[in-house]
């Protein structure tokens, strides 16, 4: 069952744990974006979400309403009144701009969430470092990429490090907090405060491949797939064995699904390059075949199973 207690902490009680950081700034507004955006705001900061397209920081507004409404459903269950409250207060705590380093002018902490792509990265990050206050924080919430090297371009490599949030956002519990070579303790230990504020458990990371979550989630999906390729096992018998045998909410084709099949090839493909004595890392026929055809999951209505498309 999922449990809204420690996300309902933060907003309904004194003992609701405090951050110096007061105004968090995100920058892309899609999946991870919108849900780091909404957990910022009902923890009460001032959010400012950043997309270079209108169109998804309208989605996101939307989502996030809907997503508040989850929540205050369930909190204020006895008072909707209320719950009608925290949605509006929490929503009039996000402001959205479509240009990043306006939106970096203010912030005590930079989250990004853009594209996973290095050069895109880079191009921010440097970007932001020439006219963020000297104070200000950078964090990226990387699925796979190296903190370090995201860091390179920036000279505050001190004030550096990750935030890696779990999909969906306001529901996963875990922040895995990253820290950079050259991050220094103050910072570690803004981002872990800050991390609690937002109602996660956070824990510490070395800036290893898929830190902990996904150096372990990643290898899994692909022996999944794997074994599905072989002919050991049907799609569906694989996913019941991993949610009836281990205890996983979803099995692990579920998951691949869920997340994306392209992102799951892009992550193994960019290891792979990386790491090409590691075989866990290998590429996987079957998912390349997947993905050249458009199969990408639940986004694109196929991957290993069907889906309605919405
Ligand atoms: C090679 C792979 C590489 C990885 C790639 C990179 C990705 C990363 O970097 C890291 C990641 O994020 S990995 C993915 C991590 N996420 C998971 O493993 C999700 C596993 N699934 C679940 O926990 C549940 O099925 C789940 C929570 C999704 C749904 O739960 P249920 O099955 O019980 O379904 P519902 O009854 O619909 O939902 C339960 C409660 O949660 C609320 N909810 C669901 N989705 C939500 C959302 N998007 N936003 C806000 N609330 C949401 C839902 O309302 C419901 O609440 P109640 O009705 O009050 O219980
Ligand atoms: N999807 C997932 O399950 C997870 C993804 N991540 C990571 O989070 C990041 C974002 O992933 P998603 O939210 O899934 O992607 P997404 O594709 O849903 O959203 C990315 C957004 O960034 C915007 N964008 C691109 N370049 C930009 C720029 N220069 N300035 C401002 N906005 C820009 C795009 O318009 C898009 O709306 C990636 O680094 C990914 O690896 C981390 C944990 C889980």
């Amino acid at each position: 069952m999922i449990q809204f207690g420690i996300i309902a902490r933060n907003f309904s009680s004194s003992s609701a744990v405090q951050s110096a950081i007061k105004n968090v700034t995100v920058i892309g507004g899609g999946l991870m974006g919108s849900g780091i955006a909404q957990v910022s705001a009902q923890a009460g900061q001032n959010v400012t979400l950043v997309d270079v397209s209108s169109d998804v920081l309208a989605k996101a507004q939307k989502s996030i309403g809907t997503n508040l409404g989850r929540v205050a459903k369930k909190v204020y269950k006895d008072n909707p009144a209320e719950g009608e409250k925290f949605v509006a207060e929490s929503l009039g705590r996000i402001k959205t701009l479509t240009d990043p380093a306006e939106a970096a002018k203010s912030a005590d902490l930079v989250v990004e969430a853009i594209v996973e792509n290095m050069e895109v990265k880079h191009k921010l990050f440097k970007q932001l470092d020439g006219v963020a206050p000297s104070h200000t924080i950078f964090a990226s919430n990387t699925s796979s990429l190296s903190i370090n090297e995201i860091a390179s371009v920036v000279n505050r490599k001190d004030k550096f490090g990750g935030l890696h949030f779990f999909n969906p956002v306001p529901v996963m519990k875990l922040l895995e907090v990253v820290r950079g070579a050259e991050t220094n303790d103050a910072t570690y230990q803004a981002m872990m405060s800050w991390g609690k504020s937002v109602g996660k458990t956070c824990i510490t990371c070395k800036d290893t491949p898929g830190f902990v979550v996904n150096r372990l989630l990643v290898p899994y999906i692909c022996e999944a797939i794997r074994l599905f390729e072989r002919g050991d096992a049907s799609a569906r018998d694989i996913d019941i064995a991993m949610k009836l045998g281990a205890g996983y909410p979803m099995g692990p084709l579920e998951l691949a699904d869920y997340v994306g099949l392209d992102t799951n090839k892009f992550i193994l493909d960019g290891w792979h390059k990386k790491y090409p004595d590691q075989p866990l890392f290998n590429p996987i026929p079957l998912l390349d075949k997947l993905v050249s055809e458009g199969k990408l999951g639940v986004k694109s209505g196929e991957g290993f199973y069907k889906y309605d498309k919405k």
